[in-house]
């Protein structure tokens, strides 16, 4: 039987001017995965998720969404992929409810109050935060929000870019939580990452980028701590 990925890419090459920023990058996420893309600082993440969402063309290879090709079907990025990016971008001056509906609204999906209660609730926002201007929220109730809209787009995948950074502890895990229960639903989950340790908390699959390329992909539940922390740095110390 083969798998259909939801995310993959072919033999991708993205550059910038004469920059080559992703080398020829094969990376595949079935229904189900949380894919924990690790890389020093110009690795070449970032690239990769915006390559899925339609900001960077690629100069040669293929990006597929549900094995269709993204070049053919630029509206599949609406359709099937959700985004949270590092910080969320919600208004200030409108609730979490609000915030909610309104994008849910451009997106084509209109919500009742007691379904928007419901996303909200089950993205892990405490009920009482609701109708409180998002403005007053912190950093891990505006990613429930970005979770909350994902989830009612139906996603079949969703793409994050440093989901924890900034987060503590507690919520990390709390966010690492969320996104596996997503996952466990059959979403796949893309997640560009500094963060090692949330890495192999939550990830299925682990790739290592450097200069653009993976160089190294393994089972996350396959390798201890320690063990991962040693890949990465020999990788950021060319000793690999
Ligand atoms: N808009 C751009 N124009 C030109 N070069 C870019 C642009 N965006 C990224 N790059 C270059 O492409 C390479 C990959 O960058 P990218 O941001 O994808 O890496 P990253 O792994 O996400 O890094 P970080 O962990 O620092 O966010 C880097 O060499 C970067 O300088």
């Amino acid at each position: 039987m083969t798998t259909t990925h939801i995310l993959e890419t072919r033999n991708l090459v993205v550059e910038y001017q004469q920059h080559r920023a992703i080398d020829q990058l094969n990376l595949a996420v079935p229904a189900g995965c949380v894919y924990a893309l690790l890389g020093g600082n110009g690795a070449g993440k970032t690239t990769t998720i915006s390559t899925f969402l339609g900001f960077n063309r690629p100069s040669s290879g293929q990006v597929l969404i549900g094995g269709r090709s993204l070049q053919d079907q630029p509206e599949l990025v609406k359709s099937e992929l959700a985004y949270l990016p590092e910080n969320v971008a919600l208004y200030d001056l409108l609730s979490g409810a609000e915030n909610l509906r309104f994008f849910c609204a451009l997106a084509g999906i209109e919500l009742g109050r007691e379904q928007t209660g419901r996303l909200l609730s089950d993205s892990g926002l405490q009920a009482d935060a609701h109708d409180k201007r998002v403005g007053q929220y912190s950093k891990g109730m505006r990613q429930k929000v970005g979770l909350a809209i994902a989830s009612a787009k139906h996603a079949k995948a969703m793409l994050l870019d440093e989901p924890t950074s900034g987060l503590d502890p507690s919520a990390a895990n709390d966010f690492a939580q969320r996104i596996r229960a997503a996952a466990d639903g059959g979403m796949a989950v893309l997640m560009a990452t500094h963060d090692l340790f949330n890495a192999k908390q939550v990830a299925d699959r682990i790739g290592i980028m450097k200069q653009g390329r993976l160089v190294e992909e393994f089972d996350a539940h396959s390798v201890q701590h320690d063990e991962l922390e040693s890949k990465y740095l020999a990788h950021a110390r060319g000793l690999a």
